[in-house]
């Protein structure tokens, strides 16, 4: 699902290059966390991946899409297989819970009748059901995140970016956040899921792929935050 290989990031202001020959293999379906310190460049890798930027050097795909030499046109296709939460949600503040999920599809093409089906099962899914004519501000951070879930997953994409998606919630509820996207995966989808989140990590027991100042220093199968002894 993500092939990198050698993967190097510099932005202009900065000697010190984001990203630094970065190798790393995710399978299809596989749910990975990639952690490290602020500034050690998760959301720069997330950001490649969504070809929000590009590569200096490496080879990166992503979903069968080469982005190493993407063209501009194939762009819309490479986000049409993916999905992303952030930590701050980015809902629309103006529609409704139901809208903003809607919203992802309309800008697809989706027909209307595909539309009024897939949204209702999605937000259902997410346990929005009875909130979907609700504009985000009169929902709890917890439940802003599930509407931005929902409209990650709405197209069901083949993978989901998650940038910190606990980030500014509380352990209770970034534990069902947790649980959310542990069902999503089970459906199929390959997750990667940027965190500092060390309690999350260290229950899930999943693969842990650390990056120490845009390096990978550590990919463990079955990980924990800090190091075993
Ligand atoms: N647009 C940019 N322009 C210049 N430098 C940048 C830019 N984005 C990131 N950087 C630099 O690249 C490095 C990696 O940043 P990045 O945001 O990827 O880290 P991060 O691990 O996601 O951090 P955090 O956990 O704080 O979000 C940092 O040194 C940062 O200052």
């Amino acid at each position: 699902m993500i092939s990198a290989s050698r993967v190097t990031k510099s932005y202009a202001s900065v000697p010190r290059p984001a990203l630094s020959d970065v190798s790393v293999e995710i399978d299809d379906g596989e749910f990975a966390f990639l952690i490290g310190a602020s500034g050690s460049g998760k959301s720069t890798f997330l950001r490649l991946l969504l070809r929000e930027d590009r590569l200096d050097s490496g080879r990166l795909v992503v979903a069968g899409h080469d982005l190493t030499r993407m063209k501009n046109s194939d762009v819309p296709g490479l986000r049409r297989s993916l999905g992303c939460v952030f930590q701050d949600f980015r809902l629309l503040p103006g529609k409704t819970v139901a809208e903003n999920v809607a919203f992802a599809l309309q800008v697809i093409g989706k027909s209307r009748r595909t539309i009024e089906k897939v949204v209702p099962e999605t937000l259902d899914m997410v346990g929005l059901g009875t909130k979907a004519n609700r504009r985000p501000h009169e929902l709890s951070g917890g439940e802003q995140q599930r509407v931005a879930i929902a409209r990650a997953f709405v197209n069901r994409p083949v993978l989901l970016l998650a940038d910190e998606p606990t980030g500014n919630l509380d352990p209770e509820t970034s534990e069902d956040i947790m649980l959310l996207l542990d069902r999503i995966n089970r459906t199929g989808t390959t997750v990667l899921m940027a965190t500092h989140d060390h309690h999350i990590v260290d229950r899930s027991r999943r693969r842990v792929v650390e990056l120490v100042d845009g390096a990978v220093v550590r990919d463990d199968a079955r990980g924990t935050y800090g190091v075993d002894r």
